[in-house]
């Protein structure tokens, strides 16, 4: 797991570090500098090499000398100043700068002010505005220091225009130009993931965002990601990310551990790593797929049941027990209506099979030896629905909460309370797993959408939401977010090199339900939150795995791969 720092908390712990007396500001600005211009020249090592004229790219570019040359566009805190160390350093390996502030100099903060003053002494700073932009020659790099975590308002029109007018390289016939973007592209907020126009946030439903907010093809920030990396439009924006360090203590890494529950102001980024490393697959999220562990009877790695819906309606259904069963369930039972048994048992072998006739019938056919219930996938919005979601969530262990059943509650499980979703909470309980995508969030939380949540994240906005329900939720996408109550969240993203845009596919929702079931039902599972992690990250890995031309039953199939693949 990795932490990921809001712009508050990166702040203080810049703050603390410097009240302490282990570094001043002026030197961590010099390290996030240098990070830059190491992270530039990592990522494009022909940029070390001056331009020739018998390149292509040289002569294309007709230059004069063999400088290359670099746009530093800053901005009003500490991110421009960034900027004026960058150029510093560019300019001592033999680079042409063109420099550009929006705002006044005098009014820069301290650190900032000391290096835009010592790169003034000697080089001309241009105003930030398109016209100046435009009227410099074309450079082979932009490094955009115009607002980092600092943004606290939609960027002004003027300074949208300026970002743009220095080109994007993405124009043909004309040499690339390297776009670098510092901490974050500017107008990106790093909290939310969200792109601010004057009128309020872009809803990231719509994915469209100002076409002035320049793209980066390489985005660098310090001590540690943010969240607005990962979420809404971050990773569309960002390009390759890269994570510096500044030098900055703090215990990020040990928040970051594997197998601790995560910290209630905290957001950690779901991945295989451990204080800092790469940590190898059977570790994690392999110690959480109980099966690979322990030998056991096949009750002892539980009993799941999932509710199927009517006739032609039970494929949601049946690809969430397959995928329970696959990932370790050591039963699992599809329940359905009478009518469609046949049709079931057409379709299904390992899988056994009940008919049921409503939620009065339930305990003829789940036993107090169930341990998991999907329900929801392909049942229809309906009182039908509603009690059997009932009758699930009142299954109580007693005194013995932690072995109350775990309820996967998905799709028309959730939409049935849409009218009325605190007749829902009113059942949930802490062994729950609230499943939804954004329409299904929106239905039972309609105050934590994004069209009415304002500014607030996505992770403030799963924490209220689970806060309220009293249970786990994991709200769908391809950043997804989890949370339990008292404000525990992880984030997450199928982005950057974990991308698989092929997830996006009719059920793959249900094989995820499946998925978390299977996992948790076992009585050696792991805490519920850490599996709920790891039964997201197994569901991006086997769309990976599979790629394009993906389909939902892939999924399921592609699962003993996986698992092999990370060494079980
Ligand atoms: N923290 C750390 O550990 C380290 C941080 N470092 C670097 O510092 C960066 C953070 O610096 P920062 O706090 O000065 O914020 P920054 O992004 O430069 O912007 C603030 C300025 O922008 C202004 N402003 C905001 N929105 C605006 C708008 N829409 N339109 C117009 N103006 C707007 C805002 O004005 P105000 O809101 O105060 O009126 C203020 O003047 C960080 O991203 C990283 O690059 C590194 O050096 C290493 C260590
Ligand atoms: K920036």
């Amino acid at each position: 797991m990795t932490e990921l720092l809001t712009a508050a908390q990166m702040r203080a712990l810049e703050r603390a570090e410097i009240e302490s007396g282990a570094v001043t500001g002026l030197a961590l600005m010099e390290r996030a500098g240098q990070g830059v211009v190491d992270a530039i020249f990592a990522q494009w090592p022909e940029l070390a090499a001056p331009l020739s004229a018998d390149t292509e790219e040289g002569a294309a570019a007709d230059v004069a000398q063999s400088r290359r040359r670099a746009m530093v566009l800053c901005g009003p805190g500490n991110n421009g100043g960034d900027g004026f160390v960058i150029a510093r350093m560019l300019k001592a390996r033999g680079w042409a700068v063109d420099t550009f502030l929006y705002g006044d100099p005098a009014r820069l903060p301290p650190d900032a002010r000391a290096n835009h003053d010592r790169w003034a002494a000697e080089n001309p700073v241009s105003l930030l505005v398109a016209a100046n932009v435009q009227r410099a020659p074309r450079p082979d790099l932009i490094v955009d220091a115009v607002f980092g975590i600092g943004l606290t308002r939609p960027v002004p029109p003027e300074v949208d225009k300026a970002l743009a007018a220095g080109g994007d390289g993405r124009a043909a016939n004309l040499p690339a130009i390297r776009r670098v973007a510092v901490d974050c592209p500017s107008g990106l907020n790093l909290d939310t993931g969200m792109v601010q126009r004057g009128g309020g946030p872009v809803d990231p439903d719509f994915g469209r965002w100002p076409a002035t907010v320049s793209m980066a093809d390489l985005t660098v920030t310090f001590h540690s990601p943010k969240p607005g990396h990962y979420l809404g439009q971050g990773p569309a924006l960002c390009g390759v990310l890269k994570v510096v360090d500044i030098g900055l203590g703090g215990d990020a890494l040990e928040r970051g551990m594997i197998g601790v529950p995560p910290d209630a102001d905290r957001v950690r980024l779901v991945e295989p790593v451990h204080m800092g490393r790469p940590l190898p697959g059977r570790i994690w999220p392999g110690a959480l797929i109980a099966k690979a562990r322990h030998a056991g009877h096949k009750y002892d790695h539980g009993h799941v049941v999932v509710f199927a819906g009517g006739v032609g309606r039970g494929g949601a259904g049946r690809m969430a027990a397959r995928a329970a069963l696959r990932v370790g369930a050591g039963l699992v039972t599809l329940v359905c209506p009478p009518a469609a048994l046949q049709e079931n048992a057409c379709r299904l072998d390992a899988v056994m099979l009940r008919a049921v006739r409503g939620p009065e019938h339930l305990g003829d056919v789940a036993d107090d030896r169930v341990t998991g219930f999907v329900i929801g996938p392909g049942m229809g919005v309906s009182e039908r629905t509603r009690g059997f979601v009932r009758s699930v969530l009142a299954r109580r262990a007693g005194d013995r909460d932690w072995r109350d059943p775990v309820v996967v509650l998905d799709a028309d499980g959730l939409s049935s309370f849409a009218a009325d979703p605190k007749s829902l909470f009113e059942w949930t309980h802490a062994r729950c797993v609230l499943t939804p995508h954004d329409g299904e969030f929106a239905r039972l939380f309609p105050d934590l959408a994004p069209s009415r949540r304002g500014a607030m994240s996505k992770i403030d906005a799963v924490r209220a939401a689970a806060d309220r329900a009293g249970c786990v939720i994991l709200l769908k996408g391809a950043d997804t977010v989890i949370a339990r109550p008292g404000g525990g969240a992880s984030l997450h993203a199928a982005a950057y090199d974990r991308a698989a845009p092929w997830l996006a596919t009719a059920g793959a929702g249900d094989v995820l339900a499946g998925l978390i079931a299977g996992l948790s039902a076992s009585g050696l599972a792991g805490d519920l939150f850490n599996v709920v992690e790891a039964a997201a990250w197994l569901h991006v890995e086997a769309a990976r795995s599979f790629g394009p031309g993906l389909i939902a039953e892939d999924l399921t199939e592609e699962l003993p791969k996986v698992l092999r693949g990370i060494g079980l």
